[in-house]
């Protein structure tokens, strides 16, 4: 298959403006006092770098690499790192922020950052990839530590790219250092249960959301946007457990089976066929934007930010939305979804298994030992739903959305930490 363009998203929010607008109603509601509210509004540290890179043609390629650390007061920094044409300061900015927010809610003991390299992966060699990973990681070694800031894989990456970050890592401090990045291959250090953790978490926040609205899951159906790695764990486990998943998707288009997909199916095709669903036998093909106003009890959407925006918002029939994507609804469009009475388990929540997995792999490497995946799943699967219930309750108790409830939860812990530490 040739490389598909995404389709520009239109009315494109700036990510950090959306950001920092659910972060000021949450402030609002909590009463955070105006330092507090200072020191989190900016990230702590920008670093931008130019990565010149020999491609195969022997031709030279300038990237540009990001890594923002948002915070660094409950811990260590930790967050992905993105490969996409779409990457740019604002959006890394906004996704570092939403990190901070995201190991808040879960309560693990770290800070927010994120990067990335606005590069298409789709368009280029594994050695270039390869170059490209190692490059932005020497770059950024005086940034990156086990105790310092740490990378895990984003949207255009995975346990491969982490490999090799390891191993450039490893070899500039001399010394095997596997604890700096999470999301590894097995192999080198990395969790049982990381690669389906983060789809695991949407699968648990969805349950305990459908129970909360008295959603039967075997009578359910599901449109789920992204069949990447958060969008086809999703959808197989909520399969496994009885939600009928009508509707898939990627950058070639959606695919719609209103008697239910058989993921397993999509799965196995998307392998074999460099990772795409383009031709995909098991379903109807429908324009990719048709997924999210089809009728469905729940929409997860699993790809991008502002895909849920104001030219879609009110066209929107599903009941639930669980958000396996960071920033899929627009700060403009939150206000149409509320109105409609739809329950939205926001990223900061959804998507947070992800990187409470990664979590315990950095305790693993640290400790020097390797859990089981059943006790891994078992202590993410608890952690989730402690996290869905206490937001549930902070968002009864303030009479906010699940969103503001969750910023709450979290603007809350990092500002009694902060006031704990003390400042400069
Ligand atoms: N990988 C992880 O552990 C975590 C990922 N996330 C978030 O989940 C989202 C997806 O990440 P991954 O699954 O890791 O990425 P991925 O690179 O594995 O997959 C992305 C998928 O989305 C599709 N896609 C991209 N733009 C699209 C569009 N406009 N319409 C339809 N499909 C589109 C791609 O074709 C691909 O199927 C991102 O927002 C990421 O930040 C959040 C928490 C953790
Ligand atoms: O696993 C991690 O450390 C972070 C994953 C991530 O980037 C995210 O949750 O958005």
């Amino acid at each position: 298959m040739g490389y598909i363009e995404p389709a520009p998203i239109k009315d494109k929010e700036n990510p950090f403006e959306s950001m920092m607008s659910r972060f000021h109603i949450a402030a609002q509601a909590l009463g955070l006092d105006d330092e507090v509210y200072n020191v989190l509004k900016s990230p702590a540290k920008q670093v931008v770098v130019s990565l010149p890179i020999t491609m195969d043609d022997g031709s030279i390629q300038v990237f540009e690499g990001y890594r923002v650390i948002h915070s660094n007061i409950l811990g260590p920094s930790k967050g992905g790192i993105r490969y996409d044409l779409g990457v740019n300061l604002d959006e890394v900015k906004a996704l570092a922020a939403w990190m901070t927010w995201k190991c808040a809610v879960v309560d693990i003991p770290y800070g927010g950052a994120k990067g990335g390299i606005k590069c298409n992966p789709r368009s280029m060699s594994a050695g270039e990839i390869e170059r490209l990973t190692r490059a932005y990681t020497a770059a950024l070694g005086e940034i990156f530590g086990p105790d310092r800031d740490i990378p895990a894989p984003d949207m255009g990456t995975g346990p491969r790219e982490m490999a090799w970050l390891m191993d450039e890592f490893s070899r500039a401090k001399g010394m095997t250092t596997n604890a700096v990045v999470t999301g590894k291959p097995i192999v080198l250090g990395g969790s049982l249960g990381r690669s389906e953790a983060t789809g695991r978490g949407v699968m648990v926040s969805t349950l305990a959301a459908m129970e909360k609205l008295r959603i039967n899951p075997y009578h359910a159906t599901c449109a789920v946007q992204g069949f990447g790695n958060v969008g086809s764990f999703a959808s197989l486990l909520l399969e496994e457990r009885g939600v009928k998943i009508v509707a898939i998707s990627d950058l070639s288009g959606a695919y719609y089976n209103e008697s239910g997909i058989n993921i397993k199916e999509a799965i196995n095709y998307r392998n074999e066929n460099d990772g795409t669903l383009d031709q995909f036998g098991g379903a109807e093909k429908i324009e990719g934007t048709d997924l999210l106003t089809l009728n469905a009890d729940v929409l997860v959407p699993a790809a991008t930010e502002d895909v849920i925006n104001m030219t879609n918002s009110d066209k929107i029939k599903v009941k639930l939305i669980v958000e396996g994507a960071n920033g899929p609804t627009s700060a403009k469009a939150d206000q149409v979804i509320n109105d409609k009475g739809i329950m939205v388990v926001p990223d900061i929540l959804a998507n947070a298994g992800g990187v409470t997995v990664s979590y315990f792999e950095w305790v693993q490497n640290r400790l020097g030992y390797k859990w089981t995946g059943e006790r891994v799943n078992r202590r993410s699967d608890r952690i989730m739903k402690d996290a869905f219930d206490n937001v549930y309750k902070i968002s009864k108790e303030y009479n906010v959305s699940m969103r503001i409830a969750a910023y709450i939860v979290a603007i809350d812990k990092v500002a009694k930490t902060y006031k704990w530490r003390g400042g400069y």
